[in-house]
């Protein structure tokens, strides 16, 4: 199992700050839409400058019609990332465009789906896709394995049941992750490090408990102890 740290600070000062602290742990940075957004292109070689080990993923989670994601996919891979991903509802089609386009290009990058957020209780989610996280997630990631992507973002308590209907080897990143019991914030299906391991998470995100803690290499240290 990876550590994966979310780097959703306000300023680019301050995620560097982080990264400098970690820059001798063996973790994987996650740059999401906050990040990118604001600091872009700029930031993945400031991370790589601190050090060129650390594996770094983009989380966009794109969803648009097949070419305009095959197309946003291409420039992921350009920038050199270690892994992105998409959102599993934009559909078989749409990720197998994504596929064909990065296994075309050097190096591609680990490539997930995103099928039901962490944030969603069951009511929520059943709300807009009139099924329960438990069946439809696992739909999603039967969709993304068929279409050769190699994993999923799921929540740890989907984790087994995926890999059950997929294969062992198709990954689980697992956000929502309360290492040692910290607040959910808005979270909903939160687990702690003893149950990801359980469940067979492949790569843990922590973003919150981390950042807002005290001592985050403190805390990085204790994680990468008990995973
Ligand atoms: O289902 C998902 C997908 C992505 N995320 C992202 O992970 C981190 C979690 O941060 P915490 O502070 O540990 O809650 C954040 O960047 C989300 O955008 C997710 O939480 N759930």
């Amino acid at each position: 199992m990876k550590l994966c740290v979310a780097l959703d600070l306000p300023s680019k000062a301050e995620n560097i700050a982080l990264i400098q602290k970690l820059k001798s742990e063996d973790v994987w940075l996650k740059v999401g839409l906050r990040s990118f957004i604001r600091d872009g292109e700029a930031l993945l070689h400031e991370i790589k400058a601190i050090n060129p080990n650390f594996k770094l993923f983009l989380d966009l989670k794109i969803h648009d019609i097949p070419n305009t994601m095959a197309d946003a996919a291409e420039s992921m891979v350009s920038l050199g990332v270690d892994m992105f991903n998409v959102h599993a509802s934009s559909g078989v089609k749409a990720m197998r465009m994504v596929m064909e386009r990065v296994n075309a290009l050097p190096n591609p990058p680990i490539v997930l789906a995103v099928t039901a957020l962490t944030s969603f209780d069951n009511a929520s989610f059943e709300a807009i896709y009139h099924l329960p996280i438990a069946q439809k997630a696992v739909d999603f990631a039967k969709d993304a394995y068929e279409s050769g992507l190699h994993g999923v973002v799921c929540s740890v308590y989907e984790s087994l049941a995926i890999k059950a209907q997929t294969a062992t080897s198709f990954l689980t990143l697992t956000p929502g992750i309360r290492p040692f019991g910290e607040s959910s914030n808005d979270q909903e299906r939160v687990a702690d490090l003893e149950m990801a391991k359980a469940q067979q998470s492949d790569f843990i995100v922590v973003g919150r408990p981390i950042y807002h803690s005290a001592d985050p290499l403190g805390i990085v240290k204790k994680i990468i102890e008990n995973i």
